[in-house]
């Protein structure tokens, strides 16, 4: 029993208040379940908004940066102990608004409340180093300060995670922060806001503005007062974010698509090879930048795998992610399910054949959603889009292969290096994959979703500008170092 309800207005949160758009505009946000269903009125805010919530932010970060670690940390834990208070009502309204199962939507509430706790406990950790000066005479060490103002640019696809792995580093390591989620999933974000107010958060430090990426995440990027921007999405879009920051010097940090390979070498533990690609590739709809998206099978275990695979498939249930039998809830929007369907049309007119699904999922309850079903192509050859595209949907592609160095090829042969898996048991293999994996995750015997809040998080190539989210990597971005030389 939650105490989520649908049909509210909601407003920006800017200044430690809750106030409208300027223009008083909002937008609907759509049940992809239930196209039918708003479960929200979201603002859609214009530049003024965010010109408000970054001057708040500045004149904020005056006393929020003198705060000890421990303090900030403290605002920290209470917004843990009120989200974790708030789960069941914050993860209803992530299903209803993306989609995802009500199981995995509160999983990931409880992700927040455990990431926010993490980083409340680095209020408390070094900052710096002593390091030997030349000079006997000299103490010379390192320390680190914020950016200042801190632009956060988060996605629809992890709407309570993503924002708490961005905000909850930048506020410990002393910035203050902008918050523009992903409009699809503003609701959710609000009720995250709403408990960061809960715990006292104080005015001016953590800000939200909810309106159009190209209007408020543009803006935000090229604002002068914005140190750093953290953006996680699409490549297309994390590009003109990276070069509007880097027009003006600002740092930025962009964690972009995937696709990501899971390779089953011919000793491979099937069943569990197969759970991990089920649960890899569809578990929220395929739609992780992490999710398995090339299978590479050995050819001799090819057949075996595949007839376990498919008859796995079968099984799914799709449905509403509120209902407990559903296992496989919505694209996220009607565009996402455009999009996944247009890949199934590309894969089949290049020539892969489809195994199961390739179409909308039909049949009693699922009328009004974006229901897509689970989709499985062999035959898929390198050059095909399938095999290319960051697809963002249920849709697994086969690739047959006679060894594992024709599988590490094949897995690297991608302009992506987020997340890749192998499954076997053999220890040659696996160092030779741990070697030879061009990934920012290189998981053995593992799925290749899902990621440890204490680890680093980041990829290679076309994933990602390079740095690291999360863990203790999240310094790097949030803080620049001052070197300091003492003498008396
Ligand atoms: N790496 C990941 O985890 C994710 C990858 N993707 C990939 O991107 C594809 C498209 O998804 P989509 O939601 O459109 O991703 P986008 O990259 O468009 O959205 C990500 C965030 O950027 C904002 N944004 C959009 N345009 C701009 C802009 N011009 N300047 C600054 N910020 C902007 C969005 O706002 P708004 O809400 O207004 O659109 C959202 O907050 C997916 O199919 C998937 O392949 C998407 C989401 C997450
Ligand atoms: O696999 C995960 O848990 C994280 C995925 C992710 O960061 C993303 O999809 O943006």
């Amino acid at each position: 029993m939650t105490t989520f309800q649908i049909e509210q207005t909601y407003s920006n949160y800017i200044n430690g208040e809750w106030v409208k758009a300027t223009s008083g505009e909002t937008e609907p946000s759509i049940n992809p379940a239930n196209r039918k269903e708003v479960v929200g009125y979201v603002p859609t805010s214009g530049v003024e908004d965010l010109n408000r919530a970054v001057a708040a932010a500045k004149e904020a970060a005056k006393d929020w940066r003198r705060l000890s670690g421990a303090e900030r940390g403290n605002y920290l834990f209470q917004a843990a102990n009120v989200l974790e208070r708030r789960a069941d009502e914050v993860a209803e309204a992530m299903t209803r608004e993306m989609g995802k199962t009500l199981p995995e939507a509160k999983g990931e509430t409880l992700r927040g409340v455990a990431i926010l706790r993490y980083y409340a406990g680095e209020g408390m950790r070094k900052t710096g180093d002593v390091i030997p000066s030349t000079d006997s005479e000299a103490l010379m060490f390192t320390t680190r300060v914020p950016l200042g103002v801190v632009g956060v640019i988060a996605p629809w696809n992890f709407p309570v995670a993503i924002p708490i792995w961005k905000t909850a580093p930048a506020l410990i390591y002393g910035n203050t922060v902008v918050l523009k989620p992903a409009q699809e999933t503003a609701v959710t974000a609000a009720k995250v806001m709403e408990c960061f107010e809960e715990a006292g958060i104080p005015a001016g430090v953590l800000n939200l503005v909810c309106g159009r990426g190209s209007v408020i995440g543009s803006a935000l990027a090229e604002h002068p007062d914005v140190g750093g921007i953290t953006f996680t999405g699409s490549n297309e879009v994390g590009k003109r974010v990276g070069g509007a920051a880097l027009a003006r010097g600002a740092k930025y940090q962009l964690e972009m698509g995937g696709k990501n390979p899971i390779i089953i070498a011919a000793d491979a533990d099937l069943d569990l090879a197969v759970e991990a690609t089920i649960s890899g590739g569809l578990k929220s709809t395929g739609q992780k930048c992490t999710a398995t998206s090339k299978v590479i099978i050995e050819r001799k275990v090819y057949d075996a795998f595949k007839e376990k695979l498919l008859s796995q498939i079968q099984e799914i249930r799709l449905g509403d992610g509120m209902s407990s039998g559903s296992w496989m809830g919505p694209c996220a929007s009607e565009g996402q399910l455009n999009t996944v369907l247009s890949y199934i049309q590309k894969g089949q007119d290049e020539g892969a054949v489809l195994l199961a699904g390739g179409k909308r999922g039909d049949g009693p309850g699922l009328e009004e959603g974006f229901y897509v079903q689970p989709t499985v192509f062999e035959g898929v050859e390198s050059h095909m889009s399938i095999a290319r595209e960051e697809i963002f949907g249920p849709v697994l592609a086969l690739i047959a292969v006679d060894s594992l160095e024709e599988a590490i090829e094949a897995a690297n042969d991608s302009d992506y290096g987020l997340s890749a898996s192998i499954y076997t048991q053999n220890v040659g293999a696996m160092l030779s994959f741990i070697r030879d994996m061009d990934a920012g995750l290189v998981r053995i015997n593992a799925e290749t979703a899902g990621v440890e809040l204490q680890a680093p998080f980041g990829g290679m190539k076309m994933s990602s500008s390079h740095s690291r989210e999360q863990g203790q990597a999240a310094i790097e971005f949030f803080t620049a170092i001052k070197t300091v030389f003492v003498k008396s």
